[in-house]
């Protein structure tokens, strides 16, 4: 049997150009039964082919932090913000469960995200726009102008602010998409700033700095966040080995609030290993992104992560990005800077990771390596 790569170089002649601009989803619709040469990621690259016994022995014994949100609420607070200050240092990432969300909006927010991608692709193209600022548009892969390789993804991306006039630019069908998505936003809105709280006080245990009314200050910058959408489709993929739902990258905001449906996919690296972030119901994957290790001058690390697909089963997630309002400037926090812990990132907004996403293929941490300050120099 010819390598993969020569089959489906073949098969791609059957494929008009264009076809890939059209989504993956349209790709499996269609009966794909090779993965097109488009998406063939080079060997090293692929999942699973680094250190692939090491990766087995690292993952089983990995046990990956989750931080119960009622006692974070209650009497044990003190401790359960030492465990997220942990969660945040060591692995930039944690799962929270029991935090008051209704498990009728998580679900309601995967039914229509669901029902969304099994709509014609006319009705979901409708939304396919190539300016990054509007309020909605539909897509594939990664950053389908600049990747060489396509991931398979296709995205429904969804700007919240100010929801009452973006609301009416979002999709209208499935009918209760609106209503579904608006509450789910105004919900994980509500937690992110409860757990962006808790993550202020987290970067001041051990210090000899309180809390004061500028902290206040910052959690009114943050409700007036902004906040974006992406909802995400993996559909089967005939050769998962050969390509990835996401390239690693890390996430621009302060937290993004990640629900996943019970298909597993997602995978953080951890010490160099890439580890499965195994579904739980009804909980959130809570990913540290960019904006917050820069204000937290590199103590807390925004997490690399990827998605792996597989050859049987869909895949839904709904990631909700949370910053500071797409106008302000991102540094790192004046309480933590001092002689011996001088500033370690430069000024950054919204704006520039735009320029910087718009410019070029966004790969691993890049963006942020851009915005260190060389100490030594
Ligand atoms: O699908 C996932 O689990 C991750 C999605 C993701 O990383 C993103 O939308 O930024
Ligand atoms: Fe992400």
């Amino acid at each position: 049997m010819p390598p993969a790569t020569e089959m489906t170089e073949v098969q791609d002649d059957t494929l008009q150009i264009g076809q890939y601009q059209k989504g993956v989803k349209q790709l499996y619709d269609k009966g794909v039964n090779r993965v097109p040469y488009k998406y063939i990621l080079p060997v090293q690259e692929r999942p699973g082919t680094t250190h692939a016994e090491f990766d087995i022995i690292a993952k089983e014994n990995i046990k990956l932090p989750v931080i119960d949100f009622i006692e974070l609420q209650g009497s044990c607070r003190q401790q359960i913000l030492k465990s997220l200050a942990d969660a945040c240092e060591q692995y930039g990432f944690f799962q929270v469960v029991n935090h008051g969300i209704p498990s009728g909006v998580i679900s309601n927010m995967i039914n229509v995200a669901k029902k969304f991608f099994e709509l014609p692709y006319e009705e979901r193209s409708k939304y396919m726009s190539s300016d990054m600022n509007a309020s909605v548009r539909y897509g594939t892969s990664f950053n389908q102008n600049k990747d060489s390789v396509f991931c398979w993804r296709d995205f429904l991306k969804l700007m919240c602010d100010p929801l009452t006039d973006v609301l009416p630019h979002w999709p209208s069908r499935p009918t209760d998409f609106r209503h579904s998505a608006a509450t789910y936003v105004k919900e994980t809105k509500y937690l992110f700033l409860t757990l962006m709280q808790a993550v202020l006080e987290s970067l001041l245990l051990g210090t000899t700095t309180c809390k004061t009314e500028e902290d206040d200050e910052i959690l009114r910058e943050f409700e007036h966040g902004g906040q974006l959408m992406a909802v995400n489709c993996y559909p089967p993929c005939p050769e998962p080995d050969l390509t990835l739902g996401m390239p690693p990258h890390s996430d621009y905001g302060f937290l993004t609030l990640l629900l996943q449906d019970e298909v597993e996919g997602l995978q953080i690296q951890h010490q160099g290993e890439w580890v499965n972030v195994e579904p739980i119901a009804n909980a959130f994957v809570v990913n540290l992104g960019d904006h917050l290790e820069i204000f937290s001058n590199g103590r807390y690390k925004s997490v690399l992560h990827r998605v792996v697909v597989n050859s049987d089963k869909n895949r839904i997630s709904v990631a909700s990005l949370h910053s500071l309002p797409f106008t302000s400037m991102v540094r790192p926090w004046a309480k933590l800077i001092n002689e011996a812990n001088p500033r370690r990132y430069k000024d950054t907004n919204f704006a520039s990771f735009m320029e910087y996403i718009i410019s070029c293929e966004p790969r691993k941490k890049e963006f942020l390596e851009s915005r260190k300050i060389d100490l030594l120099s």
